[in-house]
């Protein structure tokens, strides 16, 4: 059989992190091609072209500093180019240019490529949210699998040991993408209901938010074990009305508890709760002075989310999340955040 070509769609923290992963499991595979591209949106860092530094020196020095890249990793500025022919296409931008990114790819895509989204958000549309993968199937016509976990670039970049989760409708092709993905220190389970992998990788980020405001407020772990266990009750609920089918066994898979508890201590969106309520600045302002180019996904999630609460009139059923959006919207004091645990539905049975 032919061997199959990747493409990585996307090239910031967790692109690049996945870019090593791949590039080095491909290097001597009898399945995948040796050669991957990875688009990447070009910039100036240092007065020079990112493509031009990743190719040169095999490091992205803006967004994931201090790790060599394998040499087979190719950096390509022009989408169209870096996915024309490639059989696989493995999603991995912040959600927000997920669509003008597809609908720039979709003439050169094959028409039997396969998608795997390794993208946590949701996408807005005139009929409400809507899943990512949803949205790249439509664009492009494709298939399109899924994969969260409990997995911090950084670290997995310096290969400590976690887990992930394939969301595949289709065996087959969960396997394919285990074997593109997996490694010693890098395992992945394939379960067939992808909807709620991809659900619980969009809305850990909104907890995640929840977790830092805690520790903002000076709460200990107690407090923060509080919001994880609602969080997780609210994500379950969410699932309960939007994805028929979903199986609650997928929650004790990586990309339930597990990255739930990984976001709640060590992610960015834990970092923008506390700052939220250490400073007065805007979540844009924040994003620029914490993230330097890098994306918080969890604000926009929750505002999606709490449009969608509002026109179905579900806002009282999921006060965590409403509340993490009120409150990064600064419409919601942060000290307020505790009644709303205190007070949640949860408690009320
Ligand atoms: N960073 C992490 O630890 C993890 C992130 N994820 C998810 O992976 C997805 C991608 O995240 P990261 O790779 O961390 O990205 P990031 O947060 O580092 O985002 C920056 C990336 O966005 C690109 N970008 C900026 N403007 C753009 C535009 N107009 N069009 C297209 N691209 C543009 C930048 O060039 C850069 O590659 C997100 O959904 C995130 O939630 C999932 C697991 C771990
Ligand atoms: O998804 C992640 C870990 O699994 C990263 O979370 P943050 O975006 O909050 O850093």
């Amino acid at each position: 059989m032919a061997k199959k070509s990747v493409c990585i769609v996307g090239s910031g923290n967790w692109g690049s992190a996945i870019a090593k992963i791949v590039g080095n499991n491909v290097k001597d595979s009898s399945k995948f091609e040796r050669e991957v591209r990875m688009y990447m949106y070009e910039e100036n860092v240092d007065g020079r072209k990112l493509t031009e530094i990743v190719n040169t020196e095999h490091e992205n020095i803006k967004y994931l500093p201090g790790v060599k890249l394998p040499e087979n990793v190719v950096a390509i500025p022009d989408v169209g180019a870096a996915c024309k022919d490639a059989d696989i296409l493995v999603f991995v931008l912040p959600h927000q240019f997920v669509r003008s990114t597809c609908l720039k790819m979709a003439e050169s895509v094959k028409r039997d490529a396969v998608a795997v989204s390794l993208i946590k958000g949701f996408a807005i549309t005139d009929s409400g949210i809507k899943f990512i993968s949803e949205i790249i199937t439509e664009t492009l016509g494709i298939e399109c699998a899924v994969m969260m976990g409990a997995n911090l670039a950084g670290e997995v970049a310096s290969e400590q040991f976690c887990e992930s989760t394939i969301g595949s409708k289709n065996e087959a092709t969960g396997q394919m993408l285990k074997e593109l993905f997996g490694t010693s220190y890098f395992r992945c389970t394939v379960v067939e209901d992808a909807r709620t992998v991809e659900s619980c990788g969009a809305l850990k980020n909104v907890v995640g938010i929840g977790a830092g405001i805690v520790d903002g407020l000076g709460y200990g772990d107690n407090t923060k074990a509080a919001v994880i266990r609602l969080g997780l009750m609210e994500m379950i609920k969410f699932c309960e009305v939007f994805v028929p089918g979903s199986k609650m066994e997928t929650f004790f898979e990586s990309c339930g508890i597990a990255d739930l508890v990984a976001t709640c201590h060590g992610g960015r969106n834990r970092m923008l709760g506390e700052s939220v309520v250490r400073t007065n600045k805007t979540i844009r302002e924040l994003e620029k002075e914490i993230l330097r180019g890098q994306s918080f996904q969890g604000p926009l999630v929750a505002k999606e989310i709490f449009e969608m609460f509002q026109e179905r009139k579900w806002v009282e059923r999921f006060p965590l999340f409403v509340a993490v959006h009120k409150i990064c919207k600064r419409e919601m004091e942060p000290k307020n955040f505790i009644d709303c645990l205190r007070e949640h539905p949860e408690h009320m049975q």
